[in-house]
């Protein structure tokens, strides 16, 4: 019997992962229409409520992708002198791929057609996708770098903006550096170690109260679910002090959040973007459902922005300011979020920037570290080995107690290599999008004409043969000796690069390992975790990748676990 079907997912979206693609001659599709179609059809189905009457929802991300073979040609012809191949994209190689694993075809065309290569998605339009670390690193390198400002975050900012605003996310130029170097310093040490002791740990704890009923029952649980409630309680309280109460309750806030999460992945996979067209989404109940999400959103920030500077007075705002001048990291021990550290360090923009501002935290900080957490668990629980080598240091470490101090944090190596091969193998998200503000030259010497959209296929460096051995292995092991640095986009020199690189890299990572790794040991330390047999397990995407259908797991109380 299933507990919990929080995930609901269209079957009519999903790819078979690991199904060949076949390459037969048909008519071409007419990418225009089948585009605006979807979008109509885009309906009450998409957060649809079952069992619990809570849903979370990535269904249709990337249904409207088209690039039947007439645009591949059209490309071939009129890229002439180009020195970049141009992919070989057939309708019936799309047609099975419908689902939104666009990243999987990706990289089928980079073994037909190399590291750098032309994707066509219009008769003179096309993506630039590169799966070489040396190019990516220059394309990320030189994006909104204040001496060599190459590119710019492009689509992506096109796709959120009606749910980011002007948040420091999505916002580009001077604006994006000043207000990045107004929120990055509220991630400090001090901070983290507050939302370990605070949230981290005692977060994940609540969640094994959950476990703890289905270990009880014998019911499966679907793991996917459960990370995203965990994190989307764990983001609520460490960026605004709110808790959404997510693992237990159910609301129309959080069904808000999950309604323009959605809309935000299918947006970034919508190449013909219809809902740029005010009059259009008058009429797509889909658009009409996310614009109502982000207000109730929007709202409920703005309430608790407002509450917040109620509570601050002058003598906090002194005490902020006296912390700074020694060179010291604030934090108010009542109320430790960012939201309270940005007020009392005077933070002087409006509160729609503010709130722009937290919104991007709160969006980039949720599903990402969820996912993360699904597919290292799913990894942990297809490889039995590395499961016992993590529980063993989970309970070297741990001995008697529930949830690691940051000392502890530093001693789980193992845990953490997991979790950093699992992002190798499922990186979140799988591409990142740039676009050429003027025209450039990338290592290989390949041409990139201003204005060219490009997609680093971060899912191909991390899977491709000529960057690593085994690539489809999960090996922790492989990053080196557990005493030595964590993996980043540095010490691999852009071989692996989960959370981007570049100026404008992750502002959050140390958080989300942070995170995950507390997480994981909590759950791993109580429960042994076992797949629900015969469950096919498949990938799908959006901003990250998510399973199918979700991921539904068997959970036992381990010896000398703790009762709730
Ligand atoms: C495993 C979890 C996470 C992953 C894999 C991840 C990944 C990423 C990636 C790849 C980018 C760069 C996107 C690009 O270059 O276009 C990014 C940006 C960002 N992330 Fe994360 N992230 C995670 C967790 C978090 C958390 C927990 C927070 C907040 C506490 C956060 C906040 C942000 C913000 C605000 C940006 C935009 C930074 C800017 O543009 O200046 N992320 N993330």
């Amino acid at each position: 019997m299933i507990l919990n079907r929080n995930i609901c997912l269209s079957s009519s979206t999903c790819i078979k992962s690991q199904r060949p693609v076949r390459r037969i001659a048909s008519a071409p599709v007419p990418p225009f229409k089948v585009t605006v179609l979807n979008a109509l059809q885009e309906d009450e189905d998409t957060t649809n409520s079952q069992d619990t009457g809570k849903a979370i929802d990535a269904a249709g991300a990337g249904r409207s992708w088209q690039s039947p073979g007439w645009l591949t040609q059209l490309n071939q012809l009129w890229s002439g002198k180009g020195n970049i191949p141009v992919a070989n994209a057939q309708p019936d190689d799309i047609k099975d791929l419908l689902g939104g694993a666009l990243f999987q075809a990706l990289y089928k065309w980079m073994t037909e057609s190399g590291p750098v290569y032309l994707l066509p998605t219009g008769p003179v339009s096309s993506f630039l996708v590169i799966s070489d670390p040396a190019a990516a690193k220059h394309v990320l390198r030189s994006t909104d770098n204040s001496q060599r400002n190459i590119y710019d975050k492009g689509l992506v900012a096109e796709v959120s903006q009606f749910l980011f605003g002007d948040g420091f996310a999505v916002a580009g130029g001077e604006h994006w550096r000043s207000r990045r170097r107004a929120v990055g310093p509220s991630l400090h040490r001090s901070y983290l170690e507050v939302m370990i002791d605070r949230v981290f740990g005692p977060s994940a704890v609540f969640a094994c109260q959950k476990l703890d009923v289905a270990a009880t029952s014998g019911t499966a649980v679907n793991m996917e679910a459960v990370f995203s409630q965990l994190t989307l309680d764990i983001i609520g309280k460490a960026v605004f002090n709110y808790d959404f109460n997510s693992l237990t309750t159910d609301s129309p806030l959080i069904q808000a959040v999950y309604t323009a999460l959605k809309e935000t992945e299918t947006r970034a996979t919508d190449l013909l973007p219809y809902w740029k067209i005010p009059l259009l989404c008058k009429f797509v109940p889909r658009q009409q459902k996310a614009l109502a999400a982000v207000d109730l959103i929007r709202q409920t920030t703005s309430d608790l922005i407002r509450k917040c500077k109620e509570m601050v007075d002058e003598e906090e705002m002194a005490a902020a300011e006296a912390a700074s001048a020694a060179g010291q990291e604030y934090i108010n021990s009542s109320d430790p979020s960012v939201l309270r550290f940005l007020i009392a360090a005077r933070e002087e923009v409006d509160s729609t920037q503010l709130r722009d501002d937290l919104l991007s935290m709160l969006v980039a900080g949720h599903e990402t570290t969820g996912s993360a957490l699904t597919w290292t668990l799913y990894l942990l629980a297809m490889n039995r080995d590395k499961m016992a080598r993590a529980q063993e240091e989970v309970d070297q470490v741990l001995q008697s107690r529930l949830q690691p101090s940051m000392a502890e944090y530093g001693q789980l190596r193992y845990v953490m290599r997991c979790v950093n091969e699992s992002m190798r193998l499922y990186p979140h998200p799988p591409v990142l999008l740039r676009r050429a503000l003027v025209a450039d030259t990338l290592p290989g010497g390949y041409e990139v004409a201003r204005g060219q959209d490009v997609m680093i296929s971060v899912y191909n460096i991390h899977h491709s043969p000529a960057v690593w051995e085994n690539p489809e292995e999960f090996i922790p092991e492989r990053f080196g000796p557990l005493d030595g640095p964590v993996p980043t986009e540095q010490n691999t020199d852009f071989r692996y690069v989960p959370f981007s690189g570049g100026p404008r890299k992750c502002v959050g990572d140390q958080f989300a390992l942070m995170e995950a790794v507390v997480a994981l040991t909590v759950l791993l330390k109580q429960y042994d975790f076992e797949l629900v047999p015969n469950q096919k397990v498949a990938m799908t995407t959006g901003a990250t990748i998510h399973t199918t259908n979700g991921l539904y797991m068997n959970v036992k109380r381990r010896q000398n676990s703790f009762s709730y």
